[in-house]
């Protein structure tokens, strides 16, 4: 889920094969394709999918499907973790049959990726109104007997699954949620219409599009040289501190917001910033998290809580932060009394994780 420091090419991109692809596309000659990487190959036909209806609809024919209900992933549990099963058209088509539903009810369904071979997957949720069927949601138990498995929360079934499923499932449920939030729309109040990837909808009547958003948030781990600063909200789970929080204001750079948060929430100012990595956060509604550095001027350290933002927050050693990053052990810690970082998906614990490994790291003047 994390996309690392570099802009330009994440770390499972093959430079060599990027630079191929480059002179291959100059050429424009019928096997210039054949040269191009598996990744940019990929991306482009996700991007046909997204543009091309009849496409999608072709690819859906030998695709995969991820089930929610009401937001909820369908998962099925396997020794120690969750995952998430797929189904094809031909067994969703099956189970929506056995429920009295129509087949019209899978074009609600949104593409989320695909595989190097070109599987394409979707997801599609079984419990929230249909735009596209007459038919009312499914019932869930029901359902669960059927499909051998249960509508997990995703808050709680996230940290147990393995990566890609993470991933998968959040960007599956952000879409989702974002679709049921924008049926209307907000000029004409008229119905909006998916395109059939989910990658948009449009107001039939005046042909506004609308595309799914995402919030700038930014998350900054505050350091004073020796110390770093953690800080907990009152919704969090007892005894857990996290780095600072806060949705970029509208016209704000992300250095202004990362100044602007700090100020508001502890009173401090910071002095130096360095860019970390970004995460894609489903919750509350879809967050772009984008993960900083920072440094206080020496001196200027004493916190001054926001206590309309948070409880509490303070200093911690990177002894204390070593030690809790070792045991952390969510479950074990609540019941000692002692404190506790966000778990290992949460972009927050690879920043708390980055700055125990290299204490200076923020280097660049904010
Ligand atoms: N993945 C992680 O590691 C991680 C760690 C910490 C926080 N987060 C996420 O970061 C988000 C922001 O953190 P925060 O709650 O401290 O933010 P915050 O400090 O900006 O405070 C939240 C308040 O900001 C206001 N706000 C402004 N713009 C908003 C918008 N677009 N959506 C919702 N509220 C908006 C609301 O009044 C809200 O109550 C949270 O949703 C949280 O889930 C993720
Ligand atoms: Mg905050």
């Amino acid at each position: 889920m994390h996309q690392r420091k570099s802009f330009w090419f994440p770390g499972n991109v093959d430079l060599t094969m990027s630079l191929y692809c480059g002179i291959a596309c100059r050429r424009k000659s019928f096997w210039s394709y054949r040269l191009l990487s598996t990744y940019v190959t990929k991306s482009r036909y996700l991007f046909e999918l997204k543009e091309d209806d009849d496409a999608c609809k072709k690819a859906q024919q030998t695709g995969a499907f991820y089930l929610f209900h009401s937001l909820a992933p369908l998962l099925q549990k396997s020794e120690h973790q969750y995952q998430a099963p797929q189904h094809s058209l031909l067994e969703l088509e099956r189970l929506l049959a056995k429920f009295g539903q129509d087949t019209q009810r899978i074009e609600d369904s949104v593409l989320i990726g695909c595989s190097e071979q070109h599987e394409a997957w979707f997801a599609l949720d079984l419990g929230l109104n249909s735009s596209s069927s007459i038919n009312a949601s499914l019932q869930k138990p029901e359902m669960e007997t059927e499909l051998k498995g249960s509508f997990m929360e995703l808050r709680k079934a996230l940290f147990q699954l393995n990566t890609k499923d993470a991933s998968l499932l959040s960007t599956a449920q952000a879409l989702l949620h974002w679709h049921d939030g924008h049926q209307f729309c907000s000029r004409s109040g008229q119905p909006t219409k998916k395109n059939m990837a989910g990658s948009k909808r449009v107001c039939p009547s005046n042909k506004i599009i609308y595309y799914p958003q995402m919030a700038p948030v930014v998350i900054t781990l505050v350091s004073d040289g020796t110390r770093c600063l953690l800080a907990r909200q009152s919704s969090f789970p007892k005894g857990m501190y996290s780095a600072l929080a806060g949705f970029c204001d509208i016209g704000e750079s992300l250095e202004e917001a990362v100044r602007r948060e700090v100020a508001e929430e502890v009173g401090l100012e910071v002095e130096r910033l360095q860019y970390s990595a970004s995460q894609h956060w489903p919750f509350p509604n879809s967050s772009l998290m984008i993960a900083c550095h920072a440094t206080v001027k020496s001196g200027q350290t004493e916190i001054q809580v926001n206590l309309r933002e948070l409880e509490a927050a303070g200093w911690f050693s990177h002894d204390e932060v070593a030690t809790a990053l070792r045991r952390n052990n969510p479950y074990t810690q609540q019941q000692n009394g002692t404190f506790w970082l966000p778990p290992k998906l949460a972009i927050a614990h690879q920043l708390i994780k980055e700055w125990v490994e290299k204490p200076n790291c923020s280097t660049l003047p904010a």
